[in-house]
């Protein structure tokens, strides 16, 4: 049996500017010790504008924290104005990026082919994807849950050869819950989490599958933090709102205390 590494990964998305993120870093690195870092990987996921700040922060003070993107561009480099390399996100030192969460997915329409472009961009360059996939408030009282979750799965997937999709990050994101207070329950979260596992190990190896970790994201705070933690195939979460509020992020870090 493998034994993952709960990956907690605070989202700023559109939030602290690179004066505010490294004042937000140094706060999480004073309240962070060698016992958290042990039990737990911690990461920020910071604007683009943030990273060479926080970057500087994290290596200089030679922090444990790993840091990345909330996106990148499916190509290389050229006249794609405004877009962000994975090669840059690279030459940052970045180790996480995330591809396709559902506000890339509904306000920059961004699709599952787009989505596993991104995918094999950031393998291209060393980083590693956190694939973000999960269903809207119809979807789920449809009961389409897992077959719509599976499905971008299989897409943002595509083609990605074994030995990449064994260190991929899968975030699963219900988007009723992102940022609505209307946490899924721990049953829930398995729920999708188990299938989607299940789903890895038909793609690729049951080997592979169990290696694969796999997130639960929306509306996660220090207070249901531990219970979705406690399912089975839930091996982190993926923060937004209560990433924002350093103690707030350091509890949830510190799930198994709360
Ligand atoms: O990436 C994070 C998710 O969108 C969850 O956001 P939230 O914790 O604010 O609900």
């Amino acid at each position: 049996m493998t034994t993952r590494t709960p990956l907690m990964a605070g989202n700023w998305k559109m939030n602290l500017n690179h004066l505010e993120a490294i004042r937000h870093v140094q706060l999480l690195s004073f309240a962070l010790n060698e016992k958290d870092y042990d039990a737990v990987e911690v990461a920020v996921l910071a604007p683009f504008t943030d990273l060479r700040s926080v970057q500087t922060v994290i290596e200089g003070d030679k922090l444990k924290m790993k840091f990345g993107a909330q996106d990148l561009s499916a190509h290389d480099s050229g006249a794609y104005t405004g877009e962000v390399s994975g090669a840059m996100l690279a030459k940052l030192n970045c180790t996480y990026v995330t591809v396709g969460h559902s506000e890339r997915r509904e306000y920059h329409g961004e699709t599952d082919e787009l989505c596993n472009a991104k995918v094999k961009a950031a393998f291209k360059n060393g980083l590693t994807p956190i694939l973000c996939i999960g269903e809207g408030l119809d979807v789920r009282k449809a009961g389409n849950q897992v077959a719509h979750t599976l499905a971008q799965l299989d897409g943002g997937l595509k083609d990605v050869p074994a030995e990449q999709a064994e260190t991929i990050v899968i975030a699963y994101e219900p988007v009723w819950a992102i940022g609505t207070g209307e946490v899924a329950t721990p049953e829930d979260a398995q729920e999708v989490c188990g299938a989607i596992r299940g789903r890895l190990a038909e793609l690729y190896s049951q080997e592979v599958a169990d290696k694969v970790r796999i997130q639960y994201g929306g509306s996660v705070k220090s207070g249901n933090v531990a219970a979705i933690m406690a399912q089975p195939d839930v091996d982190g979460a993926l923060v937004g709102g209560a990433s924002l509020d350093a103690d707030e992020f350091v509890k949830i870090v510190r799930f198994r205390d709360q």
